[in-house]
């Protein structure tokens, strides 16, 4: 009884491994699971490290550098284009648009210094990452809560400025997978002409090539991030926010729109001369981006 117990128990890591190999469900469940597991793993490990200095912005640091190897667990190629326009001195405004957790790769390749997200308040209380998130100076709203959640803006914009701080808005208020952009929160750009600062707008190309939560799927592939020229707000007012929120967005959707056609005659590109002809692990009509191995 007890060789066979054994003999079962060898078998498993061996049957694990078979049906990761072949599954491209079970891959992605896996992939997404240690995506989490190692968010939560790094925020148990490195909070007490952040904890020691204090809420600040500086664990932003740590937080960056405990996320940044991800990519390369996933075989995940980040090519920035513009980081030129994230040079600017004193405080300013991203927004970037949000297809999924997944958007913490990119965020983590451009971040500048002394930025931190606004984030949705219910991520405080995921235990040791609500808290790694917390000592990070993360800025949380109650989505839920207008009011107070316009509050929490207000008081930012002038934290902006007397802390040269930088702020990262996903605009769109939520995870969006969909082809084109949600329509846009107003609470990023109100931040903006409060504090008077430039807003830089982020996009980060679709991940239909290599991760689809619909579909379960999660290959290799290349994300592009492109860095928007800076928009200035000086002189505006709150009666300009409407508008100053339309034109950026749609720039982004421009840029959007053009990274999705690019990005997969690139793959196509790539795919042809390096001979991959095949669609594995996707279905028809979307291109391979096989090329980071995993
Ligand atoms: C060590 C290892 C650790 C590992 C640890 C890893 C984890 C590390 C995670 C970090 C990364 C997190 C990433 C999370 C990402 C999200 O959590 S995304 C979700 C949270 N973000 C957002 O919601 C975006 C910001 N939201 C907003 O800006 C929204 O405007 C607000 C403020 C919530 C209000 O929402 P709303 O009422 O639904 O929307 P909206 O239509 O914009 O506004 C309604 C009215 O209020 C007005 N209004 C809005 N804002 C303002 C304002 N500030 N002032 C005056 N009026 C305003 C609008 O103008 C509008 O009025 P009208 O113009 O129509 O007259
Ligand atoms: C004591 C409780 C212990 C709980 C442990 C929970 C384990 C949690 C596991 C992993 C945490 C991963 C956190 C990744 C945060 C990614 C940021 C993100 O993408 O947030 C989503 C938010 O933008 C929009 O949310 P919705 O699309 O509106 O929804």
């Amino acid at each position: 009884m007890d060789v066979l117990l054994l003999h079962g128990l060898l078998l498993l890591p061996l049957a694990a491994l078979l049906l990761y190999r072949c599954s491209p469900h079970f891959q992605y469940l896996c992939k997404v699971a240690f995506f989490n597991c190692w968010i939560v793993a790094m925020a148990t490990l490195l909070s007490p490290f952040a904890a020691f200095r204090g809420r600040s912005v500086d664990n932003m640091k740590l937080l960056r550098a405990a996320l940044l190897p991800l990519k390369r667990f996933y075989g995940i190629r980040m090519r920035v284009r513009g980081a030129e326009q994230l040079q600017l001195q004193g405080p300013f405004v991203i927004v970037c648009n949000h297809q999924a957790s997944l958007d913490l790769m990119g965020m983590v390749e451009v971040i500048p210094e002394r930025c931190v997200p606004i984030a949705k308040r219910e991520l405080l209380y995921l235990g040791t990452v609500g808290w790694a998130c917390w000592l990070s100076g993360i800025i949380f709203i109650d989505r839920h809560r207008r009011d107070t959640a316009i509050e929490v803006i207000s008081h930012t914009a002038s934290t902006m400025r007397h802390e040269n701080l930088r702020v990262w808005v996903f605009p769109e208020g939520t995870r969006n997978p969909g082809k084109s952009m949600l329509p846009f929160k107003r609470g990023a750009f109100h931040l903006a002409v409060q504090a008077q600062v430039p807003i830089v707008p982020i996009v980060i190309s679709p991940y239909w090539d290599f991760f689809s939560s619909k579909e379960k799927r999660f290959t290799s592939g290349t994300c592009t991030i492109r860095v928007l020229p800076r928009v200035e707000t000086r002189g505006l007012s709150p009666k300009d926010v409407p508008e100053l929120t339309e034109s950026v967005r749609q720039a982004m959707a421009e840029a959007l729109a053009e990274m999705s056609m690019s990005d997969h005659e690139d793959q196509a590109t790539e795919q042809s001369l390096l001979g991959l002809g095949d669609n594995r692990g996707r279905p028809q009509g979307q291109g391979d981006t096989a090329r980071n191995g995993k």
